[in-house]
């Protein structure tokens, strides 16, 4: 079972992130782990922290020349601002006359509506907000991007390939027919201003975010993440918690600040009837079967069906607003407005890179389930031999890859008498 955790405080010494059940024999370095990183920062309307904070990154276990060796990989990524917070967010206690008097060290009582701030200090029992917003700030998803890099070095390394990209900015979306990006189309796409795949409509999102930014607005929006080699079967039909597109879901849906999931066509397809709905089967020149469409967006009964996984995420605009939102003063109790010192105007092209990671994450869980094994090349033989052995068109029925003899033991477990 692959599963993953992560550590740490948005200003915090450092961000900590920890992957358990990957194969041996992963290439993974330090320097893929930072180019992921990069990506993550891109993206027009970030705030000011984006331009001077690097994330810098050490593999401190589970890794060797470069090769993963099967054990737990750790992933630390340093906080840069470190200094400037080191009595502010100190582990140990700190003498009260070093942090007297910092306006960093001020107690952050006009919690900000949309953010953790309240509801965290109502929870966990704090008079501030600077306890709760140091964990629920998105600088955390720095961490799963980390982990994702690995995730998708497997992935790749069996020929699955992802790519995000963002189809909405606030109300200008892409068009409903714009081209699908595929994994050559990365490079471009973190080129973008938006890491929008369709110039036109990516122009009229920098217009957006300028325009909000004037009004010291935030913005939201929409990105989709779209992976393309899957062989069919990942996920399950059998129970609820082993469904694909649940798992997606929940994956995206625990990025800070996305409320909504779409897979495949989602909504829309909820507002079409059934013969436009669904994708016909049928068989191609060369007789194999294939879809006609892909509305369902590569999921049917909780699984994978071998063609493109398409899966969109809507995230809600920044919550700290600089026209500052109506809230309490939790001190005072007085009417006021939320704290605000900056903030990205949007991040939802940075959420594309998260969702992307996520999903890479749960690809990988569910490949390592299905194929298992404890190297590389044991989970690709194992793959190889699940597709060899899926039904033909054609094939008497009955379990695939099983002629109907009763299994053999290997000839080293048989008795001699
Ligand atoms: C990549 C990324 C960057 C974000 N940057 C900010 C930010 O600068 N300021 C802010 O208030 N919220 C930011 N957020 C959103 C908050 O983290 C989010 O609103 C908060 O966690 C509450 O959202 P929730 O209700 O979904 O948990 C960002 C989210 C993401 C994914
Ligand atoms: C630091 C990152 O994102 C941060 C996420 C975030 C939030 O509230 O979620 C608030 C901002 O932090 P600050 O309030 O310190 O400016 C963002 O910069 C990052 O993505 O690396």
């Amino acid at each position: 079972m692959l599963r993953w955790l992560t550590s740490g405080e948005s200003h915090g010494k450092a961000l900590t992130g920890i992957i358990e059940g990957l194969p041996a024999g992963i290439e993974l370095t330090t320097e893929q782990i930072q180019d992921a990183l990069a990506r993550r920062r891109l993206g027009y309307g970030r705030g000011a922290r984006m331009k001077f904070e690097k994330d810098q990154v050490q593999l401190l276990g589970g890794v060797r020349h470069g090769v993963t060796m099967g054990g737990p990989v750790a992933i630390e990524i340093a906080n840069t601002e470190w200094p400037k917070w080191e009595k502010v967010m100190s582990a140990d206690p700190v003498d009260p006359t070093e942090v007297e008097g910092l306006a960093r060290n001020a107690p952050l009582t006009r919690p900000r509506p949309g953010h953790a701030d309240y509801t965290g200090m109502q929870k966990y029992g704090f008079s501030e907000a600077r306890p709760v917003l140091e964990r629920a700030s998105a600088r955390e998803t720095a961490t799963r991007v980390a982990l994702g890099t690995a995730a998708n070095q497997l992935l790749s390394g069996l020929g699955i390939r992802t790519v995000s990209h963002t189809v909405a900015i606030g109300t200008v979306s892409s068009p409903e027919d714009a081209p699908l990006p595929g994994a050559d189309d990365v490079e471009y796409l973190d080129n973008d201003p938006l890491r929008c795949f369709h110039a036109e409509t990516s122009e009229a999102m920098v217009a957006e975010v300028d325009a909000a930014h004037k009004a010291g607005e935030t913005l939201g929006g929409v990105v989709e993440v779209v992976v393309d080699g899957l062989p069919p079967g990942l996920g399950s039909y059998v129970h609820w918690d082993r469904r694909l597109d649940a798992r997606l879901a929940a994956a995206l849906m625990g990025i800070q600040a996305i409320k909504g999931v779409e897979v495949g066509d989602g909504f829309r397809t909820a507002a079409r009837r059934g013969s436009e709905a669904h994708d016909e089967i049928e068989r191609d020149a060369e007789g194999n079967i294939i879809r006609t469409t892909n509305r369902a967006g590569g999921i049917e009964g909780g699984m994978s069906i071998g063609e493109t996984l398409r899966v969109r995420a809507g995230m809600k605009p920044i919550a700290t607003v600089p026209r500052a939102l109506r809230t309490v003063d939790i001190a005072s109790g007085d009417a006021t407005t939320a704290h605000h010192q900056r903030s990205d105007v949007c991040a939802v092209p940075a959420a594309g890179v998260v969702a992307e990671a996520m999903v890479q994450l749960v690809l990988a869980q569910a490949v390592l389930e299905k194929f298992g094994g404890d190297s590389l090349p044991e989970v690709r033989r194992n793959l190889e031999n699940y597709l060899a052995a899926l039904p033909e068109v054609g094939s008497e029925p009955g379990l695939a890859g099983h002629d109907g003899d009763p299994v053999q033991a290997p000839a080293a477990m048989q008795s001699d008498s």
